[in-house]
Formats: structure tokens, sequence, C-alpha cells
């Protein structure tokens, strides 16, 4: 059994959690994206986080959330961490990790080796990254579609300031060769975990952490 570390995201249901802590996943995701499958209300979420166990990291995944937004779910539901999934610079990382106090994760996505110095920028201001697919042009998601992206863009990089996720059309099946290619620790699985939008599967959830954690 390795340090690896599990998140599973896009829970719905407190057999949702329920099934993330016992397989040993390390953080759980929320997402407050009204086009998403995915999507909760902020009261759904309240529940669902108080839920979850002493010691799993609760996140919640917004894309490009006004403040406004932002205060009603801080305020409701109890979070470990905010994920920001939309196009939100810098500037924009750092004021809301001033804002709510709570550390900050933020997704990029890479499509090719242009995407990657955006890594070193985001690094200076996040907490975490999330190294994800860039989503297709004509998507509605800015995550969350099962893709991955070529992993051999992050073998042998240097090391970035911050700890960081690899995420992206991960899957039992793939999840340790992802691991092995890239030397990421941390992985975040979505689509992989599913056996429809949105309806996460406890079999394959178990599978994933087993498959991460392996190694
Ligand atoms: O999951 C979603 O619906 C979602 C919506 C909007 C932004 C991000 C979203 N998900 C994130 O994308 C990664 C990769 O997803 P997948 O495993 O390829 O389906 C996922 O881990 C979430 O953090």
């Amino acid at each position: 059994m390795s340090d690896n570390r599990v998140k599973i995201c896009g829970l719905r249901s407190a057999d949702d959690v329920t099934a993330a802590a016992q397989a040993g996943a390390a953080y759980v995701g929320f997402v407050f994206f009204p086009k998403s499958p995915r999507h909760v209300q902020i009261d759904e979420a309240a529940t669902l986080a108080a839920t979850a166990p002493v010691g799993l990291c609760k996140v919640a995944l917004t894309v490009n959330a006004s403040d406004a937004e932002l205060d009603a779910i801080t305020a409701q539901v109890p979070l470990d961490m905010l994920q920001l999934h939309g196009t939100e610079s810098p500037a924009r990382v750092a004021e809301v990790k001033a804002r709510y106090g709570l550390p900050v994760m933020k997704a990029i996505g890479v499509a090719d080796a242009s995407d990657l110095p955006q890594i070193d920028v985001y690094s200076a201001v996040a907490d975490q990254l999330l190294i994800d697919a860039k989503p297709p042009k004509d998507a509605v998601l800015p995550g969350g579609n099962g893709l991955a992206f070529d992993w051999r863009l992050l073998a042998g990089r240097k090391y970035w300031q911050r700890p960081w996720m690899l995420a992206g059309g991960l899957t039992p099946e793939n999840v340790a060769e992802a691991l092995r290619m890239t030397g990421a620790n941390q992985v975040d699985v979505s689509s992989g975990v599913e056996v429809a939008p949105g309806q996460k599967d406890p079999t394959l959830i178990r599978s994933f952490v087993a498959a991460a954690t392996a190694l």
C-alpha cells in the first residue's frame, strides 16, 4: 500500500460519501455547476458534507463562481478546500484564498506542451494544482468529460512548487499506468467510477482506490 491519495469527485448521495470513505479516499468533491449531471444544491451538499468522517477532505468544485455564490456555499457547507475549475485568473485565485481562508486548488487544462507553463504561473498562488485534460472546444463541461490527455507530457517534468493531482479520464484500469508515467501521487476521478453520468458505483470506487494505492 502506497501513500498515494485519491479524490472522488461529483458525489451526490450519502451512499457515495460512505463508499468513498470506506474505500480509503482522502478527498471527496461536490460539484456546484448547474450544467453538470453531478451538480448538487447547497443544502444537499451541506447534508452530504456533514456525513463525511473526520479527516476526509471535503472539496467544493466551482467554475468561475462569483463572491456571492462562494459566500453562499462556504456559509452553509462545512468545507476543507475550494477547487476552482474555470478560467479564474491568478489574481482571482489569490482573492478567493484570502476571502475564504480555505486552501484553493486550481484546475489547469492540458492538451499539449504549450499548456504546461500555466502550471508554474498558478503554482505561485494556489495551494494545490489539479492537472486535468483540457476540454474539447464545444464541451458543455470544463471537466468531468472522461477524457485523458497525453500523460507523456508530464514525464520527466521538473518539480512544481505545490502538491498536485492528476485528473482526466482516469479509470480503475488505467490509473496505475497514469501514476507510473506521470509520477503523480494524487489522483482525481469522476466519470471513471460511474455507471451513468452522475451515478457513482461503489464497486468502481473501491477498485479505483485499490488500484491507485496498490503501488
Ligand atoms: O465532474 C464534473 O461534472 C465537472 C464539472 C465541471 C468542472 C469539472 C468537473 N469535474 C472535474 O474534472 C475532473 C476529471 O473528470 P473525469 O474523471 O475525466 O470525469 C474530475 O476529477 C473533477 O475534478
